[in-house]
């Protein structure tokens, strides 16, 4: 039974910390791409920012037909340097401007041991410590399969498989941070099972389009911070019109309260926010949902494995 009287939680942000999702315009050229990001990263870096996101497929264009031909295999210590360019770019980053680093995401290619003919493809988001050590690597579980007449029609599942495991990362001095990928912002379950683990924020690397963007690309992002009391960031790639897929852009920060603190226009840019503990407990304090869940009438999500 629900309690209403007032339970002691611990915060669960630490200290505050500033976060930058980067807007990244993104070629076909992957090396380029790689080394625009480390530009990028290091401008955000310089705003203060600890923990910086990079959007959904910055290694790449989008698309199904570009999978294949831009994924790497993830190899902490590849035979040679041009093997897994993008994870040692990454890591480079993330040490080099000691920062966590959400790496966006990147098309993986994983191959069976026992039969190397045997290929699988994930959209997957790696993400560093300060001192360049992967911490959590996502693939992402829900797959963007849509089919909107006179809209859009994509279909993730025709190239990709679905990762199976919900990412939570610990950042010792902050707290723990959720990462999925995109179209996984649909799935409330999701969000509510790493809030009610402890996460201060849950960041979304992502590339909405010019039909759901303008639906839904905010309303998400505001719903799973209301829903859970806690910050949300979605990181987008700039829009380019060249391209064969036209992303939302928009990247921005939503407040436990569900307001939007920040937010891109269509082109590069950098958000920055400073994430505050207080501004967690405050709505949760004057909201107190945690404590007034009727799990006598619903199932515990958070229990659901
Ligand atoms: O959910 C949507 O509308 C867009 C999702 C998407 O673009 C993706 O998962 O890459």
């Amino acid at each position: 039974m629900a309690s209403s009287s007032s339970t002691t939680h611990p915060p669960v942000l630490k200290q505050p910390v500033k976060l930058a999702c980067v807007q990244l315009a993104s070629g076909s050229d992957k090396a380029a791409n790689l080394a625009h990001a480390a530009v990028k990263v290091r401008e955000a870096a310089q705003t203060g920012a600890k923990i910086v996101v990079l959007p959904e497929c910055f290694n790449s264009p989008y698309g199904c037909d570009y999978f294949p031909s831009y994924a790497e295999t993830l190899l902490p210590s590849p035979p040679t340097p041009d093997q897994s360019p993008s994870y040692h770019a990454l890591s480079t980053m993330a040490r080099e401007n000691a920062i966590y680093l959400i790496g966006g995401s990147i098309p993986e290619l994983a191959t069976s041991a026992s039969d190397p003919s045997q290929k699988t493809y994930y959209n997957t988001s790696l993400t560093f410590s300060p001192t360049g050590t992967l911490l959590a690597t996502h693939r992402k579980i829900h797959l963007f399969d849509i089919d909107i007449p006179g809209g859009i029609t994509f279909r993730e599942s025709d190239v990709l498989s679905p990762g199976n495991q919900l990412t939570i990362v610990d950042l010792p001095e902050y707290g723990r941070i959720g990462v999925a990928i995109c179209y996984d912002v649909r799935f409330p379950e999701l969000a509510t099972i790493a809030a009610r683990r402890g996460c201060f924020a849950l960041a979304y690397p992502g590339a909405f389009n010019l039909t759901t963007g303008p639906l839904h690309w905010e309303l998400l992002a505001r719903a799973r911070a209301v829903d859970n009391q806690l910050y949300v960031a979605l990181c987008s790639p700039a829009r380019d019109l060249a391209a064969g897929y036209h992303a939302w852009g928009h990247s921005l920060v939503a407040d436990p309260m569900a307001k939007v603190l920040a937010e891109a226009g269509e082109g590069e840019g950098i958000v920055v926010v400073e994430l505050d503990g207080e501004r967690i407990e405050l709505a949760r304090r004057g909201i107190p949902l945690r404590d007034q869940r009727r799990f006598d009438v619903y199932p515990d999500v958070s229990r659901v494995q």
